[in-house]
């Protein structure tokens, strides 16, 4: 039976490395996939894994309609054994529908990749209805880690170095240390819900360990 399977998890988590492994898998035993991505770092029409990895994609735009694509591109002539979908927290709650179409009406697997929850680890609207009506829901087995050792569990975004809980749900962006750097206007940072509920990103750990609040008293004096 076709499915339509949402793998979830964090950032940083391995998500689109999935995807691009499933995608090999598939088209090097001969099948053809429609691959679609919506702001992916690596810029528009690319789905890219922090691995290094990157294949071509059809940008997913807001107003596209997936079943029509999809449709469309059967019409002419052409081939589709399986979709993927990258960044579907992007994707409107009317697209998600419109995936569930293709499975059922198609009969086509489709693969949607995305994180749950943003910043404020509220849900987005994509991930939300992919939770409600996909098949299955996967979460990657390389787990995150928070700068405690927990799993990470949870998105935080940071701004000038600083964790905020306000502003748009959508600013693409990579996690600090990865390519913007630590000081980056804007970064995200994987933390578990303990440390993501404290607001206490692995900077401010650090700026806390290093406090002279808790320095170790000198018994010598
Ligand atoms: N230099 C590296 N060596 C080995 N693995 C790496 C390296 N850089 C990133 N990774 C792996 O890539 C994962 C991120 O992959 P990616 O597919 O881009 O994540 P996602 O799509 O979930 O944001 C990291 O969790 C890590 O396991
Ligand atoms: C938490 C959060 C993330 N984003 C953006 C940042 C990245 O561009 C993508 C996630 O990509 P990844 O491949 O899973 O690392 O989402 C956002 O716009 N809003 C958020 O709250």
């Amino acid at each position: 039976m076709p499915e339509l399977v949402f793998f979830s998890g964090t950032m940083d988590c391995g998500k689109s490395t999935l995807a691009l492994q499933i995608e090999h898998n598939r088209s090097s035993r001969g099948l053809q996939g429609m691959i679609y991505s919506r702001n992916d770092r690596a810029g528009r029409g690319k789905l890219s894994s922090r691995l290094g990895l990157v294949t071509e994609a059809v940008e997913a735009a807001h107003g596209m309609d997936f079943y029509t694509h999809v449709v469309d591109h059967l019409s002419a002539g052409g081939r589709v054994d399986y979709v993927i979908a990258d960044e579907a927290q992007f994707l409107v709650p009317e697209q998600i529908d419109q995936l569930a179409r293709i499975v059922d009406d198609l009969e086509l697997d489709v693969f949607a990749f995305g994180i749950t929850t943003d910043f404020r680890s509220k849900l987005f609207p994509g991930s939300q209805r992919l939770v409600e009506l996909a098949d299955r829901i996967e979460v990657l087995q390389v787990e995150a880690l928070c700068w405690c050792g927990a799993r990470a569990t949870h998105n935080a975004r940071t701004v000038d170095g600083r964790m905020v809980v306000e502003g748009a749900q959508v600013v693409v962006g990579d996690v600090v240390g990865d390519v913007d750097g630590p000081h980056a206007e804007v970064g995200y940072e994987v933390l578990c819900r303990r440390h993501h509920r404290r607001r206490q990103t692995s900077a401010a750990a650090r700026a806390a360990a290093l406090s002279p609040d808790v320095l170790p008293v000198d018994s010598a004096k």
